[in-house]
């Protein structure tokens, strides 16, 4: 394995290994596969990238940083040469981390002495300038992540955020550094200031610039950032003739499909909405769920029954919904009991419903999905849309999945990722 990622969630995982088995275009990526958790077992010799997707973002920072530490173990033992920590591209944390905590954590193990730290994403409209990051026209603290149930953001500048939340020195590099290209920005990273290690906030507003910071990291010990910092990184192995330049093929999954939705972005909202104009649709209320008027065979049984039409079952509310839900239950409450239905859906749907292709919303919802059907791995096929790869489980269990980022995807995502799943 030449290079492994710690996601710190399911859907970011994903995001970050299509973007490596991707490349760049006409050249080809990395042999990746998706861990669902640290293995506990080797990998197999042919995997150059590996991810491991955690569901460590929302959990309490130690509990974070020992997870993302027993990855970074478990990917070195594999031969990785360097590692990235994957974080969301609306940097989705609290006042107390976990990016800044794992990020200590990680400089200290890996001894690394200058950590890039860039969420953009241009293709989704995320863009970091003078370091503050822009979710298209609006500056992150007014794009919607405000209201967000477990990570709401109410700050735009990552180099405060970042100070706030970790011990290590935050330093800048303007966009008007890197445009001047790799080589000036790989002497900038070296001779930064002084030798103790730094968390160096860069600047990129296309994916052009993403290539620059790339290339400029080759060889670096620890990267982190959204998916967007990994698009010029299988460059530097095929470069190096570590690698030959992959190209990713789907395989075809047909049969029962079940949707399962615990976003509230706007943007999943929105799905929702268009969803529900063509397909059946099942609202979950908060106050059955919380009161255990609703199970995971009422779910099962909704979408068994309404197989001809994509059926969809969500939880997701609107911010004032959200907001009341949280003074009534408790947000911690709600996620974890939402977390176990649809857990606990998922595992029936595949393991005794013969669902075949299997969607969910939401990063953390994702997370309890996969998590309870137990799948180990996942090949990464293409991507659906961007940031969102199809995905396979291992062959003697076929079942193809979509795990859509809560602000990622069309306006028809959902059919439409039924529809690439079964090729
Ligand atoms: N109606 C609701 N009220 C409050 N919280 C909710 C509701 N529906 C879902 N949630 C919780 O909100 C969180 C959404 O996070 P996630 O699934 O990661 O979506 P996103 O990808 O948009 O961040 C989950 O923990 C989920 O359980
Ligand atoms: O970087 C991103 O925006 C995504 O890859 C991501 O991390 C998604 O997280 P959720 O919004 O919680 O799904």
């Amino acid at each position: 394995m030449l290079i492994g990622v710690i996601a710190d969630d399911f859907t970011g995982a994903s995001d970050i290994a299509v973007t490596l088995s991707q490349g760049l275009p006409g050249e080809g990526g990395l042999r990746t596969t998706q861990y669902l958790g640290v293995p506990q077992q080797p990998a197999h010799a042919e995997v150059e990238a590996g991810v491991i997707a955690l569901k460590s973002r929302s959990l309490p920072a130690s509990e974070a940083v020992a997870q993302s530490l027993a990855a970074c173990e478990w990917l070195l033992a594999q031969g990785c040469s360097q590692i990235v920590f994957k974080y969301c591209s609306t940097f989705d944390s609290t006042d107390e981390g976990n990016i800044g905590p794992v990020l200590d954590a990680l400089t200290a193990r890996l001894q690394a002495k200058r950590v890039i730290v860039c969420p953009a994403f241009p293709a989704m409209g995320r863009t970091l300038y003078q370091g503050n990051l822009f979710v298209h026209d609006r500056p992150l603290n007014e794009s919607g992540m405000e209201h967000h149930p477990l990570t709401p953001m109410k700050d735009a500048d990552i180099r405060r955020l970042l100070a706030r939340q970790s011990h290590t020195p935050v330093s800048h590099i303007r966009w008007q550094q890197v445009v001047e290209g790799s080589e000036g920005l790989r002497e900038r990273l070296e001779t930064q200031d002084n030798d103790s290690a730094q968390l160096v906030v860069v600047d990129a507003l296309s994916d052009h610039d993403l290539t620059i910071i790339g290339i400029a990291a080759a060889g670096l010990k620890l990267i982190s950032g959204g998916s967007g910092i990994a698009r010029a990184l299988p460059h530097n192995f095929i470069k190096a003739g570590q690698a030959l330049g992959h190209r990713s093929n789907n395989p075809a999954v047909s049969g029962a499909t079940a949707i399962l939705v615990g976003s509230c972005s706007g943007a999943t909202r929105g799905q929702i909405e268009e969803h529900q104009k063509h397909h059946a649709v099942l609202a979950l209320d908060i106050t059955d769920v919380m009161n255990e008027r609703v199970s995971a065979d009422d779910v099962v049984k909704f979408i068994l029954a309404h197989q001809q039409e994509c059926p969809l079952v969500y939880s997701s509310g609107d911010p004032d919904s959200v907001q009341q839900a949280q003074q009534q239950f408790g947000q911690h409450n709600i996620s974890r009991q939402l977390d176990k239905l649809f857990g606990d859906a998922a595992r029936k749907l595949v393991y005794e419903a013969g669902i075949k292709r299997l969607v969910v919303g939401g990063g953390e919802t994702s997370g309890a999905v996969v998590s309870a059907l137990n799948l180990g791995s996942l090949q990464v096929g293409e991507e659906i849309d961007p940031g969102v790869p199809a995905l396979f489980a291992q062959p003697e269990a076929p079942l193809a999945l979509a795990l859509k980022s809560g602000n990622f995807g069309r306006r028809d995502f959902f059919a439409h990722a039924l529809k690439v799943l079964a090729g």
